[in-house]
This record gives structure tokens, sequence and C-alpha cells, in this order.
């Protein structure tokens, strides 16, 4: 059986509906490898559909398709886990209701893949505030999908054709990390990085710059020591399980020759420091994976992008990249 890829719709008020819509309307969900599955609300599929002039007809489906949509004469198939009331809701002012929902489609999405009934889930934004507000105290998907699927560690990497960063800790106050770093931390993301390599994109020896935190790489301990207590025993101890792994780089200079193939990863040790690099090269393609679970997840690289939704504007470039990297992803597993 061909298992389906699963697509969690995300904020019904951010601009995940209509990249769904507009990545249908312009081809982009033809040929896929997979069936590609909506875990979503039909009723926000259909108000998407009409900012672009689009005629939609439903019609109801058995099994996992609860609703088929036919938009300008394509179908996308839906499960439907929430009917919201959308032509109430407005554009960047999520409910509670929607908050429930959007996390309602990844823990269904999760469980489809943990079962084994679906190859691979890929995933619109959500925001992070609104899910918060319904009563989940996770930051993101990345950490609730950990908690789903009963993992402690796991990596969120970015990627994109030139440049691929791995984060040792993601969302928190910048003044937290030094004191969350840890060498054990470091080498975790290190494995997980080097295995995931290996497995799910065909890299036989993964060569993985890791950066320093601090400028300099510390300077000889004059501006830090966490390069030395830290990184450099991390670095150390992955060389030694065979990994090749190198630093601690600068980060200043390490990125220009990462870009240039110099490297297959780059290992970070905050969020901005890997993800400013990132979306400066790959903001329109780049793909939001998490490493280290036992399902497949890709996702968009941006966020529900609250000050365009509703226009119609918004590219689908980087929610098509996410549906493409889960295709290869899954035909490796
Ligand atoms: N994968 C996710 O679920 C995810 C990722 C990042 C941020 N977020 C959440 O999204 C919310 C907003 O975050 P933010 O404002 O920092 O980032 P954002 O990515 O939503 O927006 C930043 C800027 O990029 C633009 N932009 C975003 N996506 C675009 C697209 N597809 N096409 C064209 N322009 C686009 C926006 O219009 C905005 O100007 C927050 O709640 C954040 O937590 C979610
Ligand atoms: N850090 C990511 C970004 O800025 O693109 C994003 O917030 C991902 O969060 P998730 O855990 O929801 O994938």
């Amino acid at each position: 059986m061909n298992r389906p890829l699963i697509l969690t719709m995300g904020d019904p008020t951010g601009v995940g509906p209509e990249i769904i819509v507009k990545a249908l309307l312009c081809g982009a969900l033809e040929n896929l490898s997979r069936p590609l599955l909506v875990a979503g609300d039909p009723g926000v599929l259909e108000k998407a559909a009409a900012l672009f002039g689009a005629e939609s007809t439903i019609s109801y489906g058995t099994g996992l398709v609860s609703h088929r949509l036919t938009i300008a004469g394509r179908n996308l198939e839906v499960h439907a886990l929430s009917l919201l009331p959308a032509g109430q809701l407005e554009y960047g002012r999520p409910t509670p209701e929607c908050g429930r929902a959007m996390a309602e489609y990844i823990e269904w999405a999760c469980a489809r893949c943990q079962q084994g009934v679906a190859a691979g889930m890929v995933t619109a934004p959500i925001n992070k505030a609104a899910i918060h507000a319904a009563g989940y105290e996770f930051p993101g998907h990345t950490e609730l999908l950990a908690a789903c699927c009963g993992v402690d560690k796991v990596v969120m990497m970015l990627a994109g054709e030139r440049l691929r960063v791995c984060l040792v800790t993601t969302h928190l106050a910048l003044a937290e990390v030094p004191r969350v770093l840890s060498e054990a931390e470091i080498l975790a993301t290190i494995r997980i990085t080097d295995a995931s390599l290996r497995r799910f994109f065909g890299l036989d020896r993964p060569r993985l710059a890791v950066l320093s935190l601090n400028p300099h790489a510390g300077e000889g301990g004059m501006f830090g020591d966490e390069e030395a207590r830290l990184i450099a025993p991390a670095i150390a101890a992955a060389r030694a399980a065979g990994i090749e792994a190198s630093g601690p780089h600068s980060a200043d200079t390490l990125f220009h020759f990462a870009a240039r193939g110099g490297y297959d990863a780059v290992v970070c040790m905050y969020h901005d420091q890997g993800l400013i690099p990132l979306k400066l090269l790959h903001f329109d393609d780049g793909v939001n994976v998490t490493l280290g679970l036992p399902i497949v997840r890709t996702s968009v690289d941006h966020g529900t992008a609250y000050d365009i939704a509703g226009t119609g504007k918004a590219s689908e470039a980087s929610l098509v990249a996410a549906i493409r990297m889960a295709e290869k992803m899954t035909g490796h597993v």
C-alpha cells in the first residue's frame, strides 16, 4: 500500500490554508510519489480557495479521507478534525478553538505515522502563543512531537540546497543559552545529526562543522570558556565515535565556507546563530526537519505571517519543498 503523507493545515487564521491551496492551484501537488492528505478543516480551506477566486465543491469520502475538495478542477483530500465557523474567523486572530484545532491536527498526524498508517507528516505553520493559550505547554511542533513520540532528545534542522543548520538549543531566551548548553547536549546533537544525514539524506560520512558560542571561538578564554569546557570535548567524543566533526569554528566566518559546499551541516549553539544565515539564503525554499523522531516530519521554514494572511501573497515554495523533502525521506525508510 502506498501510505500517504499527512499535511497538517496549521493555524486556521494564518497563511497555512492559503499556501496549501496555492500549491494545489499551481499543480505542485500533482505527480507526488505518495498520496497527500490534509489534516485540517474543509471550511477553512474553502475560504482560502475563495481568496484566489477559485470555485470549490466538497464531497464526502470514506476511511481517512472524510472530505474531498475540488478546487478549480483539482482535488484535495482532507481528514476533517475541526469544523470551525470559517466565515467568522479573522485572519491573524486565532480563537482558543483555533489553538486547540491546530494542536489536534499535529497530534492526529503524529499518531497515524506512529501506527504506520501514514508514511510521514509535513506541517504548515502554527502560532505558538495560540497553542499555549489552548493549554499546550510546548513552544512548538518540535517539542510537541517529541512528547507524542516519547523521545527525550530531538534536533531541529533547517535545510536548503546550500546550507543545513542543526540547533543544540531552540526556543528559549538568549540569556538562558549558556546555562542550558552542556557537553552531553552538544554531543547528542552531533550524533543525531550524523545518524540522520546518513539514514535519510544518503550521506556516507557527513562533514559536520560545530560552531563556537562566543566571538572568535572564545579567543583562548578571553571571551568565554564554553568552547574549551563544553564544545571541544563534545567534538573530541564525536570524533572518537567515528563522526567527522570539526570545530569549534568561529560562527562569523564558517557559514561562508559551509554555503560553498565545505560541510554537509553546521551544528549551531542557539536559534538565531543558525537561522539567520539559513533564512538569508533560503527564506523561500528552506525546510524545517525534526531529526531524532521515530517518524518523518518536515515543515515550512516560516511562521503564520499574519501581516499578509488572507491576501494570497504568501509564497507556497517552502511548503512544496517540505513536501518534496518528506517524499525523499520516506523513500529511504
Ligand atoms: N513552523 C512553524 O509553525 C513556525 C515557524 C516560525 C514561526 N512560527 C510562528 O509564527 C508566528 C509569526 O512568527 P514571525 O513573525 O516571527 O515569522 P513569520 O515567518 O510568520 O513572518 C516573518 C516575515 O516573513 C514574511 N513571510 C512569512 N512567510 C511567508 C511566505 N510564505 N511568503 C512570503 N512572506 C512570508 C511575513 O509576512 C513576515 O513579514 C509566531 O507565532 C511564531 O511562533 C511558526
Ligand atoms: N524555529 C523555527 C523557525 O523559526 O522557522 C520554528 O519556530 C520551528 O518551530 P516548530 O518547532 O514549530 O517546528
